[in-house]
């Protein structure tokens, strides 16, 4: 499957015809008739145009107005995460981490997970390795933030080793799922010099993001999580990764205050997309195929 440069809908017209069912085990995504369904190919690259000079200025349009309005307001990330709250929910309060909270999660997902995420990992690097590129040549404190987080996939790789082990997993020939598959793929189209920054570091954002609060909720008050998962758990629930995703989301909101108009569009749809993903991902591992 491959991805072409996204389409014209704007990304509102699209969420409001979003709802999502939730199972026991999945979360489904219905999209109306002039959505697409979630079988075609997800369209997340900005369109190649010229922007007009005011939207490139970011000054008088009622779109910029409204856009330093949600800058006053915590981020144009957290009015996407209040816009978006039904997906965004649906991503980070999935049955499969929910499972693990309290405690009745069956190991056999754990395994499916670990397995499926290894092979996102590993397609993971390359992605990050290319914001860090972006980054580079943005600032310092950003390349700072991103190398940070480069550098820890080495061990999370390792991590994912070790857990395979313990738990009789193999992560050789493995069969990858579709979600995965297509989940990697919005990754390597991602990863296209052409990406522009702001689109780039915010779905970095949104993808470290879903993790920190799935397996934050996790470890939160009133968690029954079985003491074979916390680790697990602590790896992206920790305070430490929770402020390394502050950061990253600062990073995305001040990006996406300067950016021009079409590229916050396409930060968003591609916010979006990420959502979807991760839902479709966390469903393979509570046992969809
Ligand atoms: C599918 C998925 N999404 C996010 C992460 C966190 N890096 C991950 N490991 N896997």
């Amino acid at each position: 499957m491959t991805h072409e440069p996204r389409g014209t809908k704007a990304p509102e017209s699209r969420l409001c015809h979003v709802r999502t069912l939730l199972h026991p085990t999945r979360v489904t995504l219905v999209l109306d008739a002039d959505c697409r369904s979630n079988s075609q190919p997800h369209k997340t690259l900005p369109r190649q145009h010229s922007p007009s000079k005011k939207a490139v200025n970011g000054e008088s349009s009622p779109k910029s107005k409204k856009r330093r309005k949600m800058a006053d307001a915590g981020g144009i990330t957290k009015t996407w995460i209040k816009k978006h709250i039904i997906l965004y929910t649906g991503a980070t309060r999935h049955p499969f981490t929910v499972r693990i909270r309290d405690g009745s999660i069956d190991p056999s997902a754990f395994k499916r997970w670990l397995a499926q995420d290894y092979v996102f990992v590993r397609e993971f690097v390359p992605f990050v390795a290319s914001v860090l590129i972006k980054a580079s040549k943005q600032s310092p404190e950003d390349m700072e933030v991103v190398l940070g987080g480069l550098a820890s996939l080495s061990g999370e790789i390792d991590w994912f080793k070790r857990e395979a082990s313990k738990r009789d997993v193999s992560l050789a020939n493995l069969t990858v799922h579709n979600a995965t598959r297509n989940y990697c793929r919005l990754l390597e189209k991602l990863t296209l010099p052409e990406v522009e920054y702001a689109v780039a570091i915010t779905a970095f954002w949104a993808i470290e993001a879903v993790y920190q609060e799935s397996f934050a909720h996790c470890l939160e008050d009133g968690n029954n999580t079985p003491p074979e998962f916390v680790e697990a758990c602590q790896r992206w629930g920790s305070p430490g990764f929770r402020e390394y995703c502050r950061s990253l989301q600062q990073i995305a909101n001040r990006c996406l205050e300067k950016a021009p108009e079409h590229v916050v569009a396409a930060a968003e749809t591609t916010f979006i997309t990420i959502l979807e993903h991760e839902i479709e991902f966390w469903n393979v591992s509570s046992g969809g195929t």
